[in-house]
C-alpha cells in the first residue's frame, strides 16, 4: 500500500498544482462583483461593464476547463492506485485463503473499489479547497476585522458539525459495512448448496442466518443514515443562514462607512468559499468514512499475508521426497495435525497412504506439495526445501488431484491445460494417461465443451476423471493423488490403474491416498497414518501383515478381556 501511495504521489502533486489554480481563479466572482459595484455603478461607465463581463465570461471557462481535466487526473490517479495494487491484492487474498480456507471472498475487492470511489469523489478535492480556507479568511479579513471573525467562527462551526456527524455515524457505518459483508458471503455460500438446502428443507433455518445479518446491517445503517440526515439537514439551515447573516453584518458595516458596497458583496461571496469546502466535506462523508475503513482492511491483508521470500531458482526436480521430522497443520492453526514425520520416498516410487478420518492424510498431501508449510522440520523435493521454490516454475512439476475436485469456468482443454496456453496434443495426451479421452469426445463439443464455475453439467465422477487428467498434463514428477477413485466406477478404476502403471513406466513418484484396496494392491510401499503420526511405512506386502497381525493381536486381546469379563 505504501508503495501505491507514493506512485500516486505524482498525480497528487498535479491535483495540487491544478486546485492552486482553480482557487485564485475562483476569486473571480468576487472581485467581479467589486468592480461591478464599486467602479461601474460610481462610473457609469458602460464599456468598463462590458470589460469587465468579457473578462469574467472568460475567466469563468476557463475554470470549468480546469475543474474537468482535474477531475480527469484523478480519475487516473484512482485507476493509477488500483493497477498498482489490484495484482498484489489478488496475490494477498489467495495466500491468505490458503491459510484460512477460503478467507474473505471477494470482500478485498469491493475494499479496493470503494477506494477507488473514495479517491476520485470529491472529498479529495474538497481537501485541497480546505487548505486555501485561510487565504479568503486573509481577504475577508483586509475587508474588515469583522468580516473576518464572523467568517472564521461560521467555518468553525460547520466544521464541528461535520466532526460531530462523523463521529456519530462512524461507528454505525463501519458496523453496517462489516454486517453486510457477511450477509454477501452467507447468501453466497447457501447459493452454492442449494441442492442439499432444497433437498433437506433446510432453507429457511439457514436463511435466518444470513437474514440476521443483513438485517443488523440494515438497522445499523438507518441508524447511521437518520443521524447524518439530521445532521446535514442542520449543516444547510446554519449555511444558509450564514450566508444571509454576512450580508446583514456587510450593511451595517456599510452604513457604517467601514466598508464599500461593492466589498458586503464580495464578502458574501468570499465566505461562501470559505464554506463551501465544508459543505463538500459533508457531501461525500460516507464515502471518506468508507474509504478510511476499506484502506485499513487493505492494509491488514498485506499486514497478514505478506510476499514469501524471493523464490530460489533450481534445476527441474526429479521426485525425491524427503520429509525430516515434520511438525504441520493449518497455517495459523495451534494445534498440528502431523507430528513427527521422517519419510524418504525414491523417485519413481508408489506410495499408498492410509489410516482412519481425519488422521491427517490430506494434510500431509497439502503438506508435500507445499501448500501448507511445515511449522517444524523440512520437505525436501531433490532436497531443495519445497517452500522456497517457485511456485510458478514448480507447479509443471507437480499434479494434484484433491479429495473435492474443482473444476474452473472455461472448456475441459482449457481445465486440462490448468488455464495455460492450450497445447492440444498434450491435452490429448493427459486424456489418454488418465483414461478419460473417449469419456470427453463423447461430450456434446468434446474437448471444447464449456463446463460453468465448479464443472457444471458433468458428474462428480467425470469431474474426478478430467481432475485426473489435469493432475498429469505435462510432465510432473510427483503426483498426489486424494481419494482418486472416491466417485468412479468400474471403467474409471480401470482408467485409474492404467494411469498409475503409466505412471510407474514414466518414473513419476506418486502419493495415493485412498481406502480402496483395488488402488492399494498396484502400490509399492503403504504408509499408515494414526492420530497424525506414522504407524507403518514400508514395502506393501510386510505393511498389510504388520497390520494383520496388529488385528489379530487385537482382536485376541478383546477376546480375552471378554473371557475375563465373564469369568467375573
Ligand atoms: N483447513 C483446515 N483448517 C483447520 N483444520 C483442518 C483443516 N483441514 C483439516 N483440518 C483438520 O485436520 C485434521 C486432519 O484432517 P485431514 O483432512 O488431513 O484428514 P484425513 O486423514 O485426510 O481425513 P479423511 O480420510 O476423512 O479425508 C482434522 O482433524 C481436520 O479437522
Amino acid at each position: 500500500m505504501e508503495s501505491a501511495r507514493q506512485a500516486c504521489r505524482g498525480s497528487l502533486l498535479w491535483v495540487a498544482g491544478f486546485s492552486l489554480c482553480l482557487n485564485v481563479l475562483l476569486l473571480t466572482p468576487a472581485l467581479y462583483m467589486l468592480q461591478v459595484y464599486d467602479r461601474v455603478i460610481t462610473s457609469g461607465s458602460e464599456a468598463t461593464l462590458l470589460m469587465l463581463t468579457l473578462l469574467a465570461v472568460f475567466l469563468f471557462v476557463v475554470i470549468g476547463g480546469l475543474e474537468w481535466v482535474r477531475a480527469g487526473v484523478l480519475v487516473r490517479l484512482a485507476n493509477r492506485l488500483d493497477e498498482r495494487v489490484v495484482e498484489p491484492l489478488h496475490a494477498a487474498m489467495f495466500r491468505r485463503g490458503l491459510r484460512q480456507a477460503g478467507g474473505q471472498g471477494a470482500g478485498p475487492l469491493d475494499d479496493l473499489a470503494s477506494l477507488r470511489q473514495g479517491l476520485a469523489g470529491g472529498a479529495l478535492l474538497a481537501f485541497f479547497d480546505v487548505l486555501w480556507v485561510p487565504v479568503y479568511l486573509a481577504l475577508l479579513f483586509l475587508f474588515d476585522p469583522w468580516f473576518g471573525v464572523f467568517a472564521a467562527v461560521a467555518g468553525l462551526s460547520l466544521l464541528a458539525l461535520v466532526v460531530t456527524s462523523e463521529k456519530a455515524t462512524r461507528g454505525w457505518l463501519e458496523g453496517a459495512e462489516q454486517e453486510m459483508a457477511a450477509s454477501r458471503q452467507r447468501a453466497a455460500e447457501n447459493l452454492r448448496n442449494a441442492e442439499a438446502l432444497e433437498a433437506m428443507g433446510m432453507l429457511s433455518s439457514i436463511a435466518g442466518r444470513w437474514l440476521s445479518h443483513h438485517r443488523r446491517g440494515l438497522w445499523q445503517q438507518s441508524r447511521a443514515s437518520d443521524r447524518a440526515a439530521m445532521l446535514s439537514s442542520l449543516t444547510r439551515a446554519l449555511r444558509l443562514l450564514l450566508q444571509s447573516m454576512i450580508l446583514g453584518l456587510g450593511a451595517w458595516l456599510v452604513l457604517e462607512e467601514r466598508i464599500s458596497a461593492g466589498m458586503m458583496i464580495a464578502g458574501s461571496i468570499l465566505l461562501g468559499r470559505v464554506l463551501s469546502p465544508v459543505d463538500q466535506l459533508v457531501g461525500s462523508w460516507r464515502s471518506v468514512v468508507a474509504a478510511r475503513a476499506a484502506y485499513r482492511r487493505l492494509e491488514a491483508i498485506f499486514r497478514e499475508a505478506p510476499p514469501p521470500a524471493p523464490p530460489m531458482s533450481l534445476p527441474a526436480p526429479r521426485g525425491r521426497l524427503t520429509l525430516e521430522g515434520v511438525t504441520a497443520g493449518p497455517p495459523g492453526g495451534r494445534r498440528p495435525i502431523l507430528a513427527g514425520i521422517d519419510l524418504d520416498i525414491a523417485p519413481g516410487q508408489q506410495v499408498g497412504i492410509i489410516g482412519p478420518s481425519a488422521a491427517g492424510k490430506s494434510t500431509l498431501a497439502r503438506l508435500v506439495l507445499g501448500v501448507w508449510p511445515a511449522n517444524d522440520g523440512c520437505v525436501r523435493l531433490d532436497g531443495a526445501d519445497i517452500a522456497r521454490w517457485d511456485r510458478g516454475a514448480l507447479g509443471p512439476h507437480l499434479g494434484y488431484l484433491p479429495q473435492d475436485v474443482e473444476l474452473f469456468a472455461g472448456t475441459i482443454a482449457e481445465n486440462i491445460a490448468r488455464f495455460a496456453e492450450v497445447d492440444g496434443e498434450r491435452v490429448i495426451a493427459a486424456a489418454r494417461r488418465a483414461g478419460v479421452h473417449d469419456m470427453i469426445l463423447r461430450l456434446p463439443e468434446g474437448y471444447d465443451t464449456w463446463l460453468a464455475p465448479g464443472g457444471g453439467l458433468l458428474s462428480a465422477g467425470q469431474r474426478q476423471r478430467i481432475g485426473l487428467a489435469r493432475a498429469l498434463y505435462g510432465d510432473p514428477v510427483l503426483v498426489v493423488l486424494d481419494e482418486p477413485n472416491a466417485n468412479l466406477d468400474h471403467r474409471g478404476e480401470q482408467a485409474l490403474a492404467e494411469a498409475m502403471e503409466a505412471l510407474r513406466r514414466d518414473g513419476v513418484t506418486l502419493l495415493v491416498i485412498s481406502h480402496r484396496s483395488g488402488v492399494l494392491k498396484r502400490v509399492d510401499r503403504l504408509l499408515v497414518l494414526d492420530d497424525g503420526r506414522v504407524s507403518l511405512f514400508g514395502p506393501r506386502d510386510r505393511v498389510l501383515e504388520r497390520m494383520a497381525t496388529r488385528r489379530q493381536g487385537r482382536r485376541e486381546a478383546t477376546g480375552q478381556g471378554g473371557a475375563h469379563a465373564a469369568d467375573s
